[in-house]
């Protein structure tokens, strides 16, 4: 298909064949960029790192970065918080307040204390009615008709309690914040203003959005952290069952515990399962497997359609049963039609009495007991229950995502033959009101959406036959790179002249690459970590396992992959980060931050995204260039090292005693690096990523063609299961004041990543 633009507008640039000039090397403020995304707990006297231009500045004017010092610089309220972790702190300990509620009389505060947030934690409402065993205080009806309609005013407002409070009040949108967020908190939930001491007046709405937002963002990063750790679990597992498959030994017993321990979380969570709202998971969230809905406490089960929970309680039902089941969740899958915007009301089958080993077709009728009669239950008690949808991906790749829809009351429940002759239970479920609206197929739609909005064309076919994507001028530059052809990079022209776009590092003349390192003697693809060589590099097992294209377990100190002087092939998983990009990544214009890159994939956690392309430089060559904001420090042996106030990784000891690094060491006593790579003039994609207090990215060292350390590739890798369109971002890793100006004065600039960890400045 024609370009719907002029053929002037999009300039070509051909992979440049020769280093640019250094004059020609971008203009635009500092350097430095490195990352950690898990950093080690703080170590007392240890100190974060701190830019080089440090060098210009005298050591007396160089600021301090140990804990006491940077809080007195940074905030005085910090104080606070000091003296509560050292423990010096004698009775009842103080918490930190936000600056703005520090004026409020402190009888009118809100309480903090752990019992009270547990208690906000935890759906409060389920826990009060599970004490008082108030569900079976209604009558049951009998005829469940009769029952839907006669109890529907009195569902309809008992339900709302299992509502999460925040949204209670927040209408369609779910935007507003109300009062009962704050659940058993002393507040007024009127617009009284309160005085404060400098004569501003609070209003307390505002003070509730405060908490309100404090509590609901905890839950939600408890949930991030639960679903990394259970992918981490989960890889391990994969790469056991790959080793099984091999026939190979577990070498490592460690290997054992994470299996044990990804079962004994789940079993944990298994019990500990609630109805209703869960914190952190709020509508519209997506889950990528039923193993991590299982991990969070989402729900109960991997397989079953109807997840339930044994209630304590005693009371016979109409099938003489105890009715002490109750559903917590059900899952529809492919019941429902692409791009439905809401599935306000669903009709559900019940399940069982299927042959699961051949057909799946029902064998036998269906009967009233176990998950069948725990969601007639959640109707005679009106008790809601969460409703999940399972789709495919958005991508090509196989697997699903299930998207959490919110909650439903069971209006109607009733037996149905079918024309197979066998009885089926089933379910009317309606959506309670004043849930925000969701979208079940987000991940499909958003990049067709995106498309279309941007060009009116029939860009995805175009993309399909020419290799390439179009622009908008709302987007502006889109990358691609594929197994057949070059990289394509369209650009605006004004905003980025004379930027070459590049598909390899580039080497700078006065740098020398050392030789290729001699490789493992495997053919075709490396299985076996006993035999590989390269496997033993890192710690006896190979870092990544062979789903998805290969997916990197752990961060690691330094990854070693397999390179030119190995006898195996190309496809080895051990290369996993040397097939150029596989995500379509997008630049786009943000509003506060420049240019930043999104993917329209799904990008899975552990997978390589892309390397950090540019002109490989003596680190030295660039210490009067001030203004280069995309220049990438080779520090990992610093960093490996807690050299010159790097703080290392939680690595894993992946180098091995007789390490080809340690023969490096010698070199590299100086506390800044050696080498760095430079994106100002040219580069590919990478450059355009931004900081974030909370990445969804994280940097790895890579050595796949030689072993020397200080020239080791830079390659970014999900930290997450990342969705399409989300930003990607990684942790520049400053320290906070450690950036001088050519005036030798101390630079800061702020930080937008807008996450809850966010630190306030890049710099
Ligand atoms: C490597 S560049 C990233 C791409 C850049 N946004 C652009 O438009 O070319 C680094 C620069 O982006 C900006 N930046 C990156 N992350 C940021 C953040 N979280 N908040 C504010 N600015 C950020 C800063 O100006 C920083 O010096």
């Amino acid at each position: 298909m024609k370009s719907p633009f002029k053929e002037s507008n999009f300039p070509r640039y051909e992979c440049i064949k020769q280093e640019p000039s250094s004059e020609a090397i971008g203009v635009s403020v500092t350097k430095i960029i490195a990352q950690r995304v898990q950093k080690v707990e703080s170590k007392g006297s240890l100190e974060r790192r701190r830019s080089p231009r440090l060098k210009n500045k005298p050591q007396e004017k160089r600021p301090c970065y140990d804990e006491g010092q940077s809080m007195e610089l940074d905030a005085p309220e910090l104080d606070i918080c000091n003296k509560e972790v050292e423990g010096e702190s004698t009775g009842p300990v103080e918490r930190r307040l936000c600056p703005r509620l520090e004026s409020i009389p402190d009888k009118s505060r809100p309480l903090y204390d752990g019992d009270q947030r547990r208690e906000l934690d935890a759906p409060k409402h389920v826990a009060c009615k599970k004490e008082t065993g108030d569900y079976n205080l209604k009558r049951r009806s009998e005829s469940p008709g009769d029952n839907a309609g006669k109890k529907r005013s009195y569902i309809d407002h008992s339900m709302q309690e299992w509502l999460p409070d925040i949204d209670r009040k927040g209408g369609e949108d779910g935007l507003k914040r109300s009062g009962p967020a704050l659940g058993s908190l002393p507040l007024k939930f009127d617009d009284t203003e309160i005085e404060l001491e400098n004569n501003a007046n609070l209003k307390w709405t505002d003070y509730q959005s405060f908490v309100a937002d404090s509590i609901k963002q905890k839950a939600s990063t408890a949930v991030k952290e639960t679903t990394r750790t259970f992918n981490n679990h989960h890889l391990r597992c994969v790469q056991e069952e790959e080793k099984r498959y091999e026939n190979v030994e577990a070498r490592d017993p460690q290997v054992a515990d994470y299996t044990d321990n990804a079962s004994k979380k789940n079993k944990q969570s298994y019990t500990e399962k609630q109805v209703g709202y869960l914190p952190g998971i709020t509508v519209g969230h997506k889950f990528f497997s039923r193993d991590d809905m299982v991990a969070t406490g989402f729900r109960g089960h991997w397989l079953n359609g109807i997840d339930y929970i044994r209630k304590l309680c005693g009371k016979l039902n109409k099938h003489n049963e105890y009715s002490s089941l109750v559903a917590v969740a059900i899952m529809l899958s492919g019941q429902y039609q692409d791009g439905v915007d809401c599935l306000n009301e669903v009709v559900y089958t019940g399940q069982g009495r299927n042959n699961m080993n051949g057909s799946k077709s029902q064998t036998k009728d269906q009967v009233m007991h176990c998950s069948n009669l725990a969601l007639e239950n959640n109707m005679e008690q009106s008790v809601p229950v969460r409703v999940i949808c399972e789709h495919k991906r958005g991508d090509n790749q196989s697997g699903k995502v299930y998207t959490y829809c919110g909650l439903y009351k069971v209006v109607r429940c009733w037996s149905f033959k079918r024309t197979s002759g066998f009885t089926v239970s089933k379910y009317r479920l309606k959506r309670l009101q004043g849930q925000p609206k969701v979208k079940i197929d987000e991940v499909c739609f958003e990049r067709e959406r995106t498309i279309g909005k941007l060009h009116g064309y029939e860009i995805y076919r175009a993309v399909m036959q020419l290799n390439m994507y179009y622009f908008h001028a709302h987007a502006n530059i889109v990358v691609t790179e594929n197994h057949f052809g070059p990289v394509v990079l369209l650009l605006v022209p004004t905003l980025l002249e004379g930027f070459k776009y590049i598909k390899s590092v580039q080497v700078a003349r006065n740098v020398t690459i050392p030789p290729s390192a001699s490789g493992c003697d495997c053919k075709g693809n490396c299985t076996n970590p006993r035999s590989c060589s390269c496997a033993r590099l890192n710690g006896f097992d190979f870092p990544y396992v062979d789903i998805d294209g290969g997916r990197l377990i752990e961060a690691k100190d330094v990854v070693f992959e397999c390179g030119p002087g190995c006898g195996c092939g190309p496809s080895c998983i051990n290369r996993a980060s040397q097939h150029g990009l596989k995500y379509q990544l997008e630049v786009y214009r943000t509003v506060n931050k420049g240019w930043a890159v999104r993917s329209w994939d799904l990008i899975p956690s552990g997978a390589p995204v892309c390397e950090y392309f540019g002109i490989l430089r003596r680190n030295d060559e660039l210490d009067n260039v001030s203004e280069n904001e995309f220049i990438f420090d080779i520090d990992c042996w610093h960093t490996m090292n807690e050299i010159g106030g790097r703080e290392r990784r939680q690595g894993d000891g992946s180098a091995p005693a007789n390490d080809p690094l340690k023969k490096v060491e010698v070199k590299m006593d100086e506390s800044e690096s050696e080498f760095c790579i430079d994106a100002g003039s040219c580069g590919n994609v990478t450059r355009f990523i931004n900081h974030s207090c909370q990445p969804n990215l994280f940097v790895q060292c890579v050595l796949s063609t030689h072993h020397d350390i200080r020239l080791a590739r830079i390659v970014l890798f999900a930290a997450d299961d990342i969705l399409p369109m989300q930003e990607l971002t990684y942790d520049y890793g400053y320290a906070l004041d450690s950036v001088v100006g050519p005036d030798g004065k101390l630079k800061q600039s702020p930080c937008y990543c807008g996450t809850e960890e966010c630190r306030g400045r890049l710099y």
